[in-house]
């Protein structure tokens, strides 16, 4: 599963002192952190301030890949702020992109070119092509990925519907996958939304419909490229237990990230042993 994570993101997973994001951690202290890549970590943002955001990216920020900002929330913000969490979500070499929502505003209100251009001035690095409330036809999903292609960006795309009780369909979702990545996109990630409920593979509680999955697995059969997201805890569980540390996750709360790694990294109860070395931890000073 590595190495198409790092053909995927390269400059994310190349970062020689295994942390995916800008450190100004000490040598020692680097070691500490990951010598290969991992699966990569995608944040929901649904709205923090500056200061969080700084928080965030200062404490975590070596262990997530792309944050988005959730739905349509880009355009709330002050511009200046939005400006500056862009730009140092940047400076930690991660992708940053808005919500697929938010393109899907735009394709309803027919300003996509408006929308691309936009993105691109205030120096997104990446979208997400999502169909999740409206449809959209196989024909505009392709040329949306070509644009942003085209445009520099990275593309993400989603498969899955939002509305309560939605299923995947595995054979739809491995069509959607081939055709995607073949049209540029980088990741196609499962639908699951920000609350990991009702929805895709997650039952009203959350819990994963085992079956589902293992068709879907048995289907896609590499499922490297492909982000689940797993917002809940008992789900990311499920997925490192199911595909192993180097699963890609998405929409984890900001205040999850840390405990997600512990979780990758056998730190934690659940996947213990998966038994990571505590040896740096004893030279941290
Ligand atoms: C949070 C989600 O919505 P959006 O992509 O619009 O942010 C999601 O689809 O997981
Ligand atoms: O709207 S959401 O929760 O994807």
């Amino acid at each position: 599963m590595r190495s198409i994570h790092r053909a995927a993101w390269p400059e994310a997973l190349h970062d020689p002192s295994g942390q995916r994001g800008m450190s100004d951690r000490s040598g020692l202290e680097q070691s500490a952190n990951r010598t290969t890549g991992r699966g990569l970590t995608m944040v929901i943002d649904k709205g923090l301030g500056r200061h969080s955001f700084t928080d965030l990216l200062e404490t975590a920020g070596g262990y997530i890949d792309c944050i988005k900002f959730g739905f349509g929330t880009a355009p709330l913000y002050p511009t200046d702020i939005l400006l500056s969490k862009i730009e140092l979500a940047k400076r930690y070499n991660l992708t940053i992109m808005p919500g697929g929502t938010l393109l899907e505003a735009a394709i309803q209100q027919k300003v996509v070119p408006a929308f691309f251009n936009t993105v691109c001035r205030l120096g997104f690095n990446g979208i997400e092509v999502s169909d999740g409330t409206i449809e959209v036809s196989r024909t505009q999903r392709t040329e949306l990925i070509r644009e942003g292609v085209k445009q520099g960006l990275r593309v993400v795309t989603e498969y899955g519907k939002k509305l309560s009780g939605s299923l995947i369909d595995a054979n739809s979702l491995a069509l959607t996958v081939e055709e995607d990545l073949a049209e540029g996109a980088e990741l196609v990630t499962v639908e699951a939304r920000e609350s990991g409920k009702g929805v895709g593979l997650f039952d009203e509680r959350g819990d994963c419909s085992e079956d589902v999955l293992e068709s879907i697995t048995r289907m896609l059969g590499d499922c490297s490229r492909i982000m689940w997201e797993t917002p809940l805890k008992q789900q990311q569980v499920l997925m490192l237990q199911t595909f192993g540390s180097d699963v890609n996750l998405g929409n984890i709360p900001p205040s999850d990230v840390l405990s997600l790694e512990t979780l990758r990294r056998g730190l934690r109860s659940d996947t213990f042993h998966f038994g990571e070395t505590v040896v740096p931890f004893l030279y941290m000073i």
